[in-house]
């Protein structure tokens, strides 16, 4: 494999990342922790951003970018909500079991590339949402790719 695809193309495009966090919210919305911040309710339109915000982070259209807002929209979005490590921890857990109850494609190397970025955004969500934070108002939206492991090429 020359150059393996994006990691939005293994995982089965956008289908696949909307499926996935459907699992998640659906999820969130029943989670004691994490329920509250989104006053119970995780809206189609909010389910819609956040699938094209994590189909350009792996390597798919631009779309948040272009119709969403891109990064300045995003980090707005988080700013203030004071997100504890426990909140975070839950978030990126659900994500993970969201996973499976989604049926994404299970091999270590695609799902490393996924949690990878989950435990990095979280990670970033904490810092700019912290009181009095702040985050650089201007940025791209993020590229993942494969990092150390790349879809295992025996040639
Ligand atoms: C990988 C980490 C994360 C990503 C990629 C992410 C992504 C996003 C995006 C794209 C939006 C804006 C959606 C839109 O355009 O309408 C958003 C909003 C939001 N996020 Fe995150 N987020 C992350 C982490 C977190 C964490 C850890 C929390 C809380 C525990 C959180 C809570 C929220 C809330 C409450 C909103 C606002 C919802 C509203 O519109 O009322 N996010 N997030």
């Amino acid at each position: 494999m020359a150059q393996p695809p994006s990691v939005y193309e293994w995982i089965g495009g956008s289908a696949a990342v909307g499926r996935w966090l459907d699992c998640f919210y659906d999820a969130v919305e029943r989670d004691d922790l994490l329920a509250p911040m989104f006053g119970g309710k995780v809206t189609r339109e909010h389910r819609d951003g956040v699938t094209a915000w994590w189909s350009e982070v792996l390597g798919g259209p631009a779309t948040y970018t272009a119709e969403h807002g891109g990064y300045p929209h995003m980090m707005s979005k988080h700013l203030g909500l004071n997100i504890s490590a426990g909140q975070r921890l839950r978030f990126v857990t659900l994500l993970s079991q969201a996973a499976d109850a989604a049926d994404l494609p299970n091999d270590p190397e695609a799902r490393s590339a996924l949690m990878a970025y989950a435990e990095w955004g979280t990670r970033i969500a904490v810092e700019n949402s912290a009181p009095g934070a702040t985050p650089v108002a201007e940025a791209p939206v993020p590229r993942w790719g494969w990092g150390e492991a790349p879809p295992y090429d025996p040639s």
